[in-house]
């Protein structure tokens, strides 16, 4: 929490202020007391009216100015946490861009949802809190026990007996609830984990009658957080009546001693009213300590939980180093010299002893059994993932020399599962760059065998894509991936089975427009059909995270065992001869 405090420093003067509106605020409430007292003392028992409307006239504008400083203080308070709310939000997102696959992994997207919203709710509100009563709660209390010894010292010593009592109850509830509000975090984590992943394979779970085993598992989840929750209310639901008890036993005591002490003339009737409410003020400031008590811990949990995120540092950074100038008219393509790569905590490598070159104007293409590395191999090129050992160049320059940011520029990315955003067809294909003409959208659709469909959609390049490119088809999702990484203009294209949802047709004539571009480019396709590899100038075959042989589908057809199994796998004969 003290941490995340800093977020707290653009808002300093309305924070200064609303601490200092809370400060009178309290100030006028203690004053309040002592003018009833001498109504009831001066004016009602010696019968002065024109004292009691003066006094009354007095309170009435005390109670305003308080209740308008309320209103004030309040009104920054909210503003001050709502803002420290967003900041830390985008601080976050921003954060969390920077990660790389494995981090991202590290602490799970859902995860990282919860504590992007849920755990930042949870500490504004707590810091809203705290702006409130951090002056209140003290100042009532130790202003609210002066002004009732004030009134009558020993009256006091009930507080004595009756405070100690509040406060050991309130510490018991305390540390009974606050094992709960750790635990309630952790599975709102796995309710949104849960949630999230039902409803993005809501396709999957109805295609195989699977909508009964998600609802309960849902449900399970849902009861989970639900009995974790209805324990925390239990002890709050005790404690209320627990503190209502001792504060109204101690009035009791209060107005039995006070009136005691009437009787024998040592009090007047207005002190032990305001007696009361000095009284009143006092538990009900220990109630608030209370409060914030059991919600510092609570908000605590969230601010450790958010504090992890901002925390990790991204394995994947420009390093010191950075700048080298790469020529990208060098014409060298993207190489791997003995490259190794292990996710973490795998077993065995993923990419064992990796060394090809794709050059610049040629066609690169990756084959292999599923599992075999194809897409983990694009991976390294953006720096996705970092190489264990060996270097991936980019045009002469180990990628790790390179800004990621410009390394990125230079690439035009294709992933296996194709995304697409909310918007039109023209945003998304513009999402390559920025400041593509609409006649290169255009141009990059057509390449992408996308113009086509596109003009047929009823409002052309202007339709809308729906959430997570629902209106439209898989192969005709891929297309407009495909003419998204056109349109960046890129040096390096990098295909991860992109052509796997097209018809041979398709696949053909965009295997032949792409043809056109690589004449300055490297474009490194993955594959699953061989037909779609056939042409390429150099095909890599992957096997089990190693280079079992490269070559042109000729060569590799007299020379690669894989290769040829492969082929007979998916080709008939006389497609073969
Ligand atoms: N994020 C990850 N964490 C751990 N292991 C992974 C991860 N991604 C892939 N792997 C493992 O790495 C190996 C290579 O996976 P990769 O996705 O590169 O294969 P691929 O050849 O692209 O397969 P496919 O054609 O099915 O997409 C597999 O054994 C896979 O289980």
């Amino acid at each position: 929490m003290i941490r995340l405090a800093r977020y707290m420093r653009p808002y300093l003067w309305p924070t200064f202020f609303s601490v200092l509106f809370v400060f009178l605020q309290s100030l006028a409430n203690l004053y309040l007391p002592t003018l009833m007292a001498d109504i009831v003392d001066t004016g009602i028992v010696k019968g002065d009216l024109p004292y009691i409307y003066k006094m009354g006239t007095y309170m009435l504008f005390v109670t305003l100015a308080a209740g308008v400083l309320t209103v004030l203080a309040n009104y920054l308070a909210s503003k001050v946490a709502a803002g420290f709310g967003r900041d830390v939000r985008n601080k976050m997102f921003a954060h969390v861009e920077t990660f790389s696959l494995n981090e991202f992994d590290q602490v799970g997207t859902s995860s990282l949802i919860t504590r992007t919203t849920n755990d930042i709710t949870q500490i504004e509100q707590v810091y809203m809190m705290i702006l409130k009563m951090m002056t209140m709660a003290p100042l009532m209390c130790v202003g609210g026990i002066i002004m009732a010894v004030y009134q009558d010292a020993k009256l006091s010593l009930v507080l004595v007996v009756a405070l100690p009592l509040l406060i050991v109850s309130i510490l018991v509830l305390a540390q009974k609830g606050l094992p709960y509000f750790k635990k309630i975090q952790k599975k709102m984590d796995r309710l949104n984990l849960i949630l999230r992943e039902e409803l993005t394979g809501i396709r999957v779970i109805r295609s195989f009658n699977r909508e009964k085993h998600e609802i309960d598992r849902f449900d399970d989840a849902n009861k989970d957080i639900t009995h974790t929750s209805i324990r925390i209310n239990q002890i709050m639901a005790a404690a209320m009546p627990l503190m209502m008890l001792i504060m109204n036993l101690s009035m009791v005591a209060i107005v039995w001693f006070g009136g005691l002490r009437i009787n024998s003339g040592s009090m007047q009737v207005g002190d032990l009213m305001a007696f009361i409410q000095y009284a009143m003020q006092i538990m009900f400031s220990v109630l608030m300590g209370a409060m914030m008590f059991i919600m510092i811990p609570r908000a605590q949990i969230s601010a450790t939980r958010v504090n992890e995120v901002l925390d990790i540092q991204p394995d994947i950074q420009d390093t010191k180093s950075v700048g080298s100038s790469v020529n990208a008219e060098s014409g060298l393509g993207v190489a791997f010299k003995s490259v190794t790569f292990s996710y973490p905590g795998a077993e065995k490598p993923a990419l064992n002893d990796i060394s090809f070159t794709a050059r610049s104007g040629e066609t690169t293409a990756i084959i292999g059994g599923t599992g075999a590395g194809k897409s983990t191999l694009l991976n390294l090129i953006p720096r996705y993932f970092d190489a264990l050992s060996g270097s991936v160049q980019v045009n002469g320059v180990d990628v790790k020399a390179i800004s990621v940011d410009k390394l990125r520029r230079m690439i035009g990315y294709v992933p296996q599962k194709s995304v697409l955003f909310t918007g039109t067809v023209a945003e998304n294909i513009r999402y390559g760059n920025e400041r593509a003409t609409d006649e290169e959208i255009k141009e990059a659709a057509r390449i992408a065998q996308a113009n086509e469909f596109i003009q047929e959609m009823s409002e052309g390049y202007d339709s809308i894509i729906a959430q997570g490119g629902k209106n439209v088809s898989g192969g005709q999702k891929q297309r407009l991936a495909i003419a998204r990484a056109l349109a960046r203009q890129a040096d390096i294209y990098l295909l991860d089975d992109s052509f796997s949802a097209l018809d041979y047709r398709t696949d053909a004539r965009l295997r032949a427009e792409l043809g056109r571009i690589t004449q300055t480019a490297a474009l490194i396709i993955v594959a699953q059909r061989v037909s779609t590899v056939f042409h390429a100038d150099k095909i890599i075959v992957l096997d089990d995270g190693k280079i079992v042989g490269q070559g042109t589908h000729a060569e590799l057809m007299e020379t690669c065992t894989v290769y040829r199994e492969i082929v007979a796998s998916q080709l008939e004969k006389e497609e073969l001869a």
